[in-house]
C-alpha cells in the first residue's frame, strides 16, 4: 500500500481524499494543513488520521501531493524533495519564481527524489512537450473563466466584476508574469510553459467572461512538428469556482499510475 502524504485540504485536497478512499494500492496516511488547521481538518477525516503541520511529525511516506497554492508548495515541496519523498504537484506556477525552481532542482539531487508536476486543468501536455523536441516558434494560451473565477484576484484591481457585461481580455503577457500575478489561476499557463517553450516565450492571455459558467482554456502552438490547438471546458470544483474539477482528477489519475505496470506516457 503506497502511503501518501497530502499538502492541503481545501477543494482539491477534498476531492483527492475522497476518491482514493476506494484504492487498493494508496491511502491518504497523512495531510500537511496550515498551522491551526489541524483540529478541523482531523474533524472532518476521523480521529485515526494525521494531521499535522509540521513536517517532523510525519509518519514513514511513499509519496507527497501538493495541493496548497504557490505558498504551500513553497513552504513544504523543497522540504520534502531533500528529505528524499517524490512529490506530485498541482502548483506549477510557484516554479515561475527563479530562485524556488533552483532550490527544488537542488533538493531533487540532494534527495534523489522526483517533482511531478500533473497536466492539471489542461491537457494536450503530451504533445506540447514531444513538439517542443523538434523546436517551437509560438506558444499562446488563453485562460477564460466566469466572474466568479476572479473574484479575489488582481483581476478586481482592472475590472468592476460585477458589471462585466461582455468577455474582457485583462491581462496579456509572459507565462512567468501571469504565474506570478495570478498565483490561483494561472497555473495551467505554467504548465503549458514547462512543456512548450518556456516561461518568457510562452504568450498568456486572461479572460473574465460573464457569459460563460465553466472555465474554458485554449492553447494555439507552432512548430517544426506542425500546428496544434488544443481547448477545454473545464466545470469547477463545488469548494473553489477557480479550480476546474479535473485538475483533482488528474492527481489521482496520477497515483494509480505509479501502482499500475503498463503505462501511457
Ligand atoms: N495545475 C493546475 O491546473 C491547477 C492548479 N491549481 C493549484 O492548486 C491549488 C489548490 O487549489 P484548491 O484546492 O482549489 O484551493 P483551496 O483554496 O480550496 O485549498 C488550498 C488549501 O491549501 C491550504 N494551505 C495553504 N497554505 C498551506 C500551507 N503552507 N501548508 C499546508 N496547507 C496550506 C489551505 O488552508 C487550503 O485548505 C491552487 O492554489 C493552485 O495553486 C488549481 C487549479 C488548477
Ligand atoms: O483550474 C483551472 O481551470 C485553472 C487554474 O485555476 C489555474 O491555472 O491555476
Amino acid at each position: 500500500m503506497q502511503q501518501i502524504l497530502l499538502i492541503g485540504f481545501g477543494a482539491i485536497g477534498q476531492y483527492v481524499h475522497q476518491a482514493l478512499q476506494i484504492s487498493e494500492h494508496s491511502r491518504i496516511a497523512a495531510v500537511l494543513c496550515r498551522p491551526g488547521r489541524e483540529a478541523a481538518v482531523r474533524e472532518a477525516l476521523g480521529e485515526s488520521m494525521v494531521c499535522v503541520s509540521d513536517l517532523s511529525k510525519l509518519p514513514p511516506l511513499d509519496l507527497a501531493i501538493e495541493c496548497a497554492g504557490h505558498a504551500g508548495f513553497a513552504q513544504h515541496v523543497p522540504a520534502l524533495l531533500h528529505w528524499g519523498l517524490d512529490v506530485l504537484a498541482v502548483s506549477s506556477g510557484a516554479l515561475a519564481a527563479r530562485d524556488l525552481a533552483s532550490q527544488v532542482e537542488q533538493a531533487s539531487t540532494m534527495g534523489q527524489s522526483h517533482l511531478a508536476l500533473v497536466s492539471g486543468a489542461i491537457g494536450g501536455m503530451d504533445a506540447l512537450s514531444a513538439a517542443s523536441i523538434g523546436g517551437l516558434n509560438r506558444v499562446v494560451y488563453r485562460g477564460r473563466k466566469p466572474v466568479q473565477g476572479w473574484r479575489g484576484s488582481p483581476a478586481e484591481k482592472l475590472l468592476v466584476l460585477d458589471e462585466l457585461s461582455t468577455a474582457t481580455t485583462f491581462f496579456t503577457g509572459s507565462a512567468r508574469e501571469a504565474a506570478l500575478q495570478y498565483p490561483k489561476n494561472a497555473n495551467v499557463a505554467a504548465t503549458i510553459a514547462l512543456a512548450g517553450i518556456g516561461f518568457d516565450k510562452t504568450t498568456v492571455e486572461l479572460i473574465a467572461d460573464p457569459d460563460i459558467t465553466a472555465n474554458r482554456h485554449e492553447i494555439e502552438a507552432q512548430g517544426v512538428f506542425g500546428k496544434l490547438q488544443f481547448s477545454i471546458e473545464g466545470e469547477a470544483l463545488p469548494g473553489n469556482p477557480r479550480s476546474s474539477a479535473l485538475t483533482a482528477m488528474s492527481l489521482v489519475k496520477a497515483v494509480e499510475k505509479r501502482g499500475s505496470s503498463l503505462r501511457l506516457v
